[in-house]
């Protein structure tokens, strides 16, 4: 059985303090086999997110909802916990969570509304690419205010023309002097209108193919050039922010450059590997509270003498439902189990060998994803009339789940991703 040691940064001292000399039991054990348990800490994790889900994000759900606002006040309070922002290392004043740590996170305040899930989440991808290949001096300064500060990121890739096809994008940035200038349109970008810094990818070489054509950059949203565009009016989780962005012959120094000139779409397509697990971990919150409402309504509402929920072809409605939500969260736990979930044996392990956990990610958000949707999709049938009624909660899970199908990659890409890698594997037989 393997150990690890977990010490947080003063700020959480109050918080999970306690922990912070107490070796703690890894997912992970020696001898091959797998313990699905979580540890105390993770349970620590889960319980604040939990309760800060039910008694904040909850009640406030259907006011951000209704009126589209930035929910900066919950997120702040988020902050202020630790569960924004959460893989960024204790160097950089973070907590540095692995992913599996983070997944409890997400499912939890995704219970509360995904809407605000998706705008703290946010955060997490645009750090992912710094995480992996951001220099110390990048990661001090752009990681380092996200803890000083309850600031918000935003990862700028997707545009007007181009969001499966991430090679077709369109920005470019050229070299002049010691600096880059960026010009294009971005499109779709969470936080678009409340963060302080971007991750952008732009073309930096035309003719190259796409794992060397691409650079990333950071970019300050204070850079003369850069134009925020409205608040974009979404179907469902309508408290994240979404806009496009425009540059125009946006100055970034070369320090800004994210690990190599011309690797940023390997270093954009990996931050995927850490953030859909995430995603898939949201998609099952939804579709958890999907199921407790459902399950709640059954048990009060009553046709032909008794509640619904005595009638078989509503209880095995809420039966496939639950079918979903094990299946997608124990696809969820493996897939993160065996990435990169850094403070474990089993995953430094792994990550030694250079593994990747690009198949199981994908795998996991498509499954997840198509949960959330066909969960919410039941719900509202379970509630009947009541669940196309802005009066209970039904209708907006279901306007909510849709996204999960298309953002950090449609379901379709996800299945082109994983067909991918049958057709590799049976290559390298
Ligand atoms: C909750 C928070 C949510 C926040 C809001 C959500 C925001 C968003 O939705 S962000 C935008 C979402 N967009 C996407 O997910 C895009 C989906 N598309 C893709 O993933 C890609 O374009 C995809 C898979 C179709 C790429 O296909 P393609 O253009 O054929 O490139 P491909 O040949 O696979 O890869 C090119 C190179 O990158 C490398 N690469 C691909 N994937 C990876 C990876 N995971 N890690 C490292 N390298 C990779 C390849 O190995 C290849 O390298 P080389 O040239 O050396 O062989």
């Amino acid at each position: 059985m393997s150990f690890q040691m977990i010490k947080f940064p003063q700020r959480f001292y109050s918080i999970f303090g306690r922990y912070s000399s107490v070796a703690i039991r890894s997912f992970a054990t020696t001898t091959g086999s797998i313990n699905f348990s979580l540890n105390e800490v993770q349970k620590e994790f889960q319980e604040l997110a939990r309760n800060f889900s039910h008694e904040v994000i909850a009640p406030n759900a259907a006011h951000y909802d209704k009126t589209g606002e930035f929910p900066t006040e919950i997120i702040k309070k988020a902050w202020e916990l630790g569960l924004v922002n959460t893989h960024i290392p204790q160097e950089y004043g973070g907590i540095g969570l692995g992913v599996l740590d983070s997944s409890l996170i997400s499912e939890e305040i995704a219970w509360g509304c995904t809407g605000i899930q998706t705008a703290i989440e946010a955060n997490g991808l645009a750090e992912a690419p710094l995480l992996i290949a951001g220099n110390k001096e990048q990661n001090k300064k752009y990681l380092g205010r996200m803890t000083e500060e309850p600031l918000m990121a935003a990862y700028c890739v997707t545009e007007p023309g181009a969001g499966s096809d991430v090679a077709g994008i369109s920005t470019r940035a050229e070299k002049k002097g010691d600096k880059w200038v960026i010009n294009g349109q971005k499109m779709w970008i969470t936080n678009g209108g409340k963060a302080n810094w971007y991750f952008v990818l732009a073309r930096t070489d035309p003719n190259a193919k796409p794992g060397s054509a691409f650079t990333g950059f950071i970019v300050d949203a204070n850079t003369p050039g850069i134009t925020v565009g409205r608040k974009e009016i979404n179907m469902g989780q309508r408290a994240s922010d979404t806009r496009g962005i425009s540059f125009e012959n946006v100055v970034v120094p070369e320090e800004n450059v994210i690990g190599t000139a011309g690797k940023g779409f390997k270093i954009a397509m990996a931050a995927f590997d850490i953030t859909r697990p995430l995603i898939a971990a949201a998609a099952v919150g939804l579709a958890r509270r999907a199921l407790e409402e459902a399950t709640r309504y059954s048990l009060e509402r009553r046709t032909m003498g008794k509640p619904i929920f005595e009638h078989q072809s509503i209880a095995f409605i809420l039966a496939d439902i639950a079918i979903g939500i094990e299946s997608a969260r124990n696809m969820r736990i493996l897939n993160v189990h065996q990435s990169n979930a850094s403070t474990f044996q089993q995953a430094s392990w792994l990550h030694d060998q250079g593994e990747k956990n690009t198949f199981y990610a994908s795998i996991a958000k498509a499954l997840a994803s198509d949960v959330a949707v066909n969960s919410a999709n039941m719900a509202v049938q379970v509630f009947g009339g009541n669940g196309f009624n802005t009066e209970y909660p039904v209708e907006k899970l279901y306007r909510d789940s849709k996204i999960f199908q298309i953002y950090e990659g449609t379901s379709q890409i996800q299945r082109l991703i994983i067909s991918r890698h049958l057709a590799d594997n049976v290559a390298n037989m």
